[in-house]
C-alpha cells in the first residue's frame, strides 16, 4: 500500500539505532505513529526556530539516518516508549488517559539547553553542545511528558513544595520508565564529562539538591526551588524502592514496580494543586493502604522513608 503504518529504524544522538513507527505516504516517511492510542504520535522539527509545531521530520526510506533526523529519532521513540509505560503499567492511554494526540518538537531555538512541556505538546533544545546535546535522553522524554500527566490529574501548581512534588513526580516516573539506574538525563547532559548526570534520585546533593526537609530551599529562585527541593521527595521514592538506611533510620525495601503503583496513585487519587511535601507523604500513604494494606512492609516503607528524609 502507498499509506500504511510502517516499523522503521533510525540513528540516535547516543550512538547506535532507535526502532520506531513510521508512515509511508507516496513514498515518503514519517516520524509518525497511528498504530497506539491516539490518532497519532508524531515528532516534527522547529528547524532552529520558535514556531510550533513546526514541520515534519520526513526521509525518502524507512532508515532515518540524516543528521539532522536524529534528535527526532530518540524523541519520537521516547515518546512511543513513554507511551506504552503508562499504557501497559499504569493503564492510561495517553496522557489524558483518553488518548490525547502527542506531538513531540525537536530542534527548537539555537543551542537551547532547555526541554518543556507547553500544555500542548514536548518541546525539545539542542544544547549547546557542553551543558547538554540533545535534551531527547528517554528519561527526559518520560519527565516532559509526565508533567502533561500531572496536567491533566492533580495539576500540581509549579511553585514552592507543590512545585517541586509537580517536578519530583516527573523525575520518579522519569527513573520508572529508564528503569537501568536512578540518574536523569545522564545521555544528553554534559556530553564532555562521564559519569555525571542531570539528576540522581539515589544521591540527590550530587546534582546540588537536598535530600532532606532541614536543607530545603526557602528562596525565590527557580520558582520557589521546584527543581531544588524535588531531590527530597526523589530520595523518599529512591528509598522505597532500593531501601537503606539514611540518617538513622533504615527502609525496607519494596521495590520499583510497588513504588511506581503507590506515586501513580497518590498522583492520579490523592494530590491535588496545592498538595505540599508533608501532604505527599500522606497521598503516598492513603495510596499504599488502598494497594497493600496500612499494616504491611509496604505502609511501613514509605513511612520510614519519608521520615528518613525529615518529613513526618
Ligand atoms: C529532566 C528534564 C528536565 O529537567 O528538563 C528541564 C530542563 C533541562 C531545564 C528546565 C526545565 C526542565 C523541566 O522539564 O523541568
Ligand atoms: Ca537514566
Ligand atoms: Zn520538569
Amino acid at each position: 500500500a502507498s499509506v500504511a503504518p510502517e516499523v522503521g529504524s533510525g540513528t540516535s544522538t547516543f550512538g547506535g539505532s532507535r526502532t520506531i513507527p513510521t508512515y509511508s505516504s507516496g513514498g515518503t516517511y514519517y516520524l509518525y505513529d497511528t498504530t497506539r492510542g491516539p490518532s497519532y504520535i508524531r515528532t516534527m522539527t522547529g528547524n532552529n526556530g520558535t514556531s510550533l509545531p513546526g514541520s515534519y521530520i520526513t526521509d525518502t526510506d524507512n532508515n532515518f539516518t540524516d543528521t539532522a533526523a536524529r534528535a527526532g529519532v530518540d524523541a519520537h521513540y521516547g515518546a512511543v516508549t513513554v507511551y506504552d509505560y503508562y499504557q501497559n503499567t499504569h493503564g492510561r492511554n495517553s496522557y489524558n488517559g483518553a488518548g490525547a494526540n502527542i506531538t513531540s518538537t525537536v530542534h527548537h531555538r539555537v543551542n537551547y539547553n532547555n526541554a518543556f512541556w507547553n500544555g500542548q505538546q514536548m518541546v525539545y533544545g539542542d544544547g549547546d553542545g557542553s551543558q547538554f546535546q540533545a535534551l531527547v535522553d528517554l528519561d527526559i522524554v518520560a519527565h516532559e511528558l509526565t508533567h502533561a500527566v500531572t496536567g491533566a490529574t492533580a495539576g500540581l501548581i509549579y511553585q514552592n513544595e507543590s512545585g517541586a512534588l509537580n517536578e519530583a513526580v516527573s523525575d520518579i516516573m522519569a527513573v520508572m520508565v529508564d528503569r537501568d539506574d536512578w540518574r536523569l538525563g545522564e545521555l544528553s547532559y554534559t556530553p564532555g564529562v562521564s559519569g555525571d548526570a542531570l539528576r540522581n534520585l539515589a544521591n540527590p546533593p550530587e546534582g546540588n539538591q537536598p535530600d532532606n526537609y532541614a536543607d530545603r530551599y526557602t528562596g525565590s529562585q527557580d520558582n520557589g526551588g521546584v527543581h531544588i527541593n524535588s531531590g527530597i521527595p526523589n530520595k523518599a521514592a529512591y528509598l522505597m524502592a532500593a531501601g537503606g538506611t539514611f540518617r538513622g533510620v533504615t527502609v525496607a525495601s519494596i521495590g520499583r514496580a510497588k513504588t511506581e503503583k503507590i506515586w501513580y496513585r497518590a498522583l492520579t487519587q490523592y494530590f491535588t494543586s496545592s498538595t505540599n511535601l508533608a501532604g505527599a507523604r500522606q497521598g503516598t500513604l492513603s495510596a499504599t493502604a488502598d494497594l497493600y494494606g496500612s499494616g504491611g512492609a509496604e505502609y511501613a516503607a514509605v513511612q520510614n522513608a519519608w521520615a528518613a528524609v525529615g518529613i513526618g
